[in-house]
């Protein structure tokens, strides 16, 4: 239930707004120095240097955690309250104002009750029994709940809103970081278990008001500590006399009833589900385009095609239709009777025996009740005050996580001061790499070394090798997904590391070995290469007739617009999945997922704006005919009609036959290019090209 991590220095080389402090308090006092510092600490296994409690985990409640939560507090809480006051101000304030108002109910409840058990024993003891004389307390008593039932109401809707608003900006908060955050970001360990506690404490905010592990317990604390004090006075001022043992008895009977009723009657607690079409075809958006932004196995294509803000927003109005449609069990209309709330009346009733009992006691029986009642809301408050305490406590830590998660920035993006726009050359892009290195995150071998070559502008370089020599993690640092950790690499005379990667990826097209398999129909899948043109169904046929792919299309039950089975996406289950429309899915088979990946890199692989093409093993499950034709195609793309280069293209494959095409060829073995040159060069070396070549064909 642990995992280690590495030190926060290692990970964090500046990425975090260091609140400033002077030298002399630090030296005083040994507190953390960020939030993220005391977010981390907050994890940590007492006595266990370097191990961490897993994502998610209960802070056990110490003295060190205290002082940490007391931290977090402190820098943070009031920030954060001020953000979400802003979303609603006069909803929050009325919020915080109802809070503290309901909390004094329950006195004025008792009060209500004794006057009628006082009007009711005078009555028995006069023995002119007469309903009228009742009617006055009972109508009042029952007008203050009618009151008391619609503020409860209104409350709990008004309670709603915020809540909703406030999860609503959370999340839409942390799909945006998500979007933005890099490949080599979010490959560490720490800002994983990060972002879990974040997500966290965004599904805190779900329907169901208070008493949720949510910030905004500690108005509930407030509250509910404003609600125990006013009944210890009242049993305080009540036992002042003679104590009452049979009383006693009684009252904890009693309030032990409706903890033991609800276990014998049904509860209506369903699960939120969309009902119309819409809503469910909302809910089935957002979970796909949420799964896009939260899976890794995305993150590269997100990136080159410069997806993130499509995501955001597509996600962003489909999300806002499924919470509309959440209707929380409170706000829903209730009955009369409910609203009345008849366990109370029951209660109500169960004061005659009382009433009898002690008719003759010195006491007012009024008075009784009101002792009985505060007990029972006293046992109510308290333990919902641990509850609350419990969960407040939890909760300040994963509001560090949400707010050190806020803080990180993308690794790959440069310094402000470095940053250059993307320079543009004629006929594609020119690299130069020199003395290339990487080793990846945990490995104790170097996927690269010292990895040198040059291409010019508007020249074809096939890589090839074995297995595992390093050609895919060469073409990720191409494609500016990974960075490298020694050399250097020019694009277009300019450190790489200078381009900002979103600049970099508008002028790139490519499909990736491990090519993201959309759960979403064929058009989605393809129009996703050049977001612009997404609904612009000319663009998408053309893609698909460069791919080759338009027998599939019409080998497809709604052609264009059938929805492609995705393997191992099964991460949301919805009531919409009964509606055929969406359940229907169709799979496909390698070499046909392989041809919608390449009509995605088709999509933008024509815009004049493209200057790179790279394929990582592109026809890798195509049958020979189809091979030569994609690559007939990627010439035509890369070409004027006149023979001109207009981009830079780059294919990794296995096939050596391919390999010919291209005007330099890069042998890789063991992380490092051991041959250069074009591919009868290569031949004539007589070396592992010449070997490899040989045994293909
Ligand atoms: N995410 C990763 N974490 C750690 N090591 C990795 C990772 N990805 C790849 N490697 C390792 O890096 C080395 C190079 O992998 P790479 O995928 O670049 O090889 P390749 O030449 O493309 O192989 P193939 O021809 O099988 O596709 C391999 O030893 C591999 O195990």
């Amino acid at each position: 239930m642990r995992h280690r991590m590495l030190s926060r220095k290692l990970l964090f080389p500046a990425d975090f707004q260091i609140p400033s402090r002077n030298a002399k308090q630090k030296a005083q006092k040994p507190e953390p120095e960020l939030i993220y510092d005391a977010w981390l600490a907050s994890r940590a296994m007492p006595g266990q240097t370097g191990s961490y409690l897993v994502p998610g985990a209960q802070r056990p409640l110490t003295l060190a955690n205290a002082r940490l939560a007391l931290f977090v507090a402190q820098h943070c809480t009031l920030d954060f309250f001020k953000v979400l006051f802003r979303l609603n101000p006069l909803r929050t304030t009325l919020m915080m104002s109802l809070n503290i108002v309901r909390s004094l109910f329950p006195a004025f409840r008792g009060y209500s009750q004794a006057l009628i058990v006082d009007e009711l024993l005078s009555l028995i003891a006069s023995d002119s029994f007469t309903w009228s004389r009742l009617l006055y307390p009972v109508s009042t008593e029952l007008i203050r709940r009618a009151i008391e039932g619609c503020l409860d109401t209104f409350a709990a809707s008004n309670e709603n809103v915020v809540l909703g608003s406030a999860r609503f900006f959370i999340e839409y908060k942390q799909m945006e970081q998500r979007v933005r955050l890099d490949v080599p970001t979010l490959a560490d360990p720490t800002v994983r278990a990060l972002l879990q506690e974040s997500d966290l404490f965004a599904r805190s905010f779900a329907s169901g008001g208070f008493g949720m592990l949510s910030p905004l317990d500690f108005i509930h604390l407030f509250s509910l500590m404003t609600e125990i004090a006013s009944h210890l006075f009242l049993i305080i001022s009540l036992t002042r006399g003679a104590f009452q043992f049979g009383i006693l008895f009684m009252s904890i009977f009693s309030t032990l009833l409706p903890l033991i009723l609800p276990w014998f009657t049904c509860t209506n607690d369903q699960a939120e589900s969309p009902t119309s079409a819409k809503e469910a075809r909302a809910n089935d958006r957002q979970e796909r385009l949420r799964n896009l932004a939260y899976s890794d196995v995305y993150r590269p294509e997100i990136a080159l095609f410069g997806l993130g803000d499509w995501i955001l927003r597509s996600w962003s109005s489909a999300r806002k239709i499924v919470l509309a449609s959440e209707q929380p069990l409170y706000a829903r209309p209730t009955s009369i009777i409910d609203q009345f709330n008849l366990m109370e009346f029951v209660f109500i009733i169960q004061n005659v025996p009382l009433l009898l009992l002690f008719q003759k006691s010195s006491a007012s029986l009024g008075s009784l009740t009101v002792y009985r009642s505060s007990i029972q809301s006293l046992m109510y408050a308290s333990r919902n005050l641990v509850t609350t305490a419990r969960m407040a406590f939890q909760g300040i830590f994963l509001m560090s996580a949400y707010t050190a998660s806020m803080k990180l920035k993308p690794r790959l993006n440069p310094k402000h001061e470095d940053a250059l726009h993307y320079m543009t050359v004629h006929g594609g892009i020119n690299i130069t790499a020199r003395n290339i290195s990487y080793t990846y995150p945990g490995s104790s071998e170097p996927a690269l070394r010292n990895i040198s070559f040059s291409l010019k502008a508007g020249e074809t370089l096939a890589i090839v090798g074995y297995n595992g020599s390093g050609k895919s993690t060469l073409a990720r640092i191409l494609l500016r997904i990974d960075d490298f950790d020694k050399g250097s690499l020019l694009i277009n005379d300019v450190d790489i590391r200078r381009y900002n990667p979103a600049e970099y990826h508008s002028h790139l097209s490519a499909v990736f070995q491990g090519f993201s398999k959309f759960s979403a129909t064929l058009k989605e899948n393809v129009g996703l290469g050049n977001i612009d043109k997404i609904n612009y169904r000319p663009a998408i046929e053309t893609a698909v007739h460069l791919a080759e792919a338009d027998t599939l299309v019409e080998s497809l039950p709604n052609g264009l617009k059938t929805i492609l089975e995705t393997p191992g996406f099964e991460s949301f289950s919805f009531a919409g999945s009964m509606n055929p429309e969406l359940s229907q899915r169709h799979g496909l088979s390698g070499g046909e997922w392989q041809r919608v990946a390449l009509a995605r890199a088709f999509m933008r692989a024509n815009e004049p704006g493209i200057d790179m093409l790279l394929f990582d093993e592109p026809t890798s499950s195509l049958d020979a005919r189809a091979q030569n034709q994609i690559f007939d195609t990627i010439e035509k793309i890369s070409k004027s009609p006149s023979g001109e280069p207009k981009k830079t293209v780059i294919f990794i494959t296995h096939r050596l036959s391919t390999a010919r095409r291209a005007d330099k060829v890069a042998m890789m073995e063991n992380g490092t290019i051991s041959e250069f040159g074009t591919h009868d060069e290569l031949v004539a070396q007589n070396g592992a090209y010449a070997s490899l070549y040989r045994a293909s064909v």
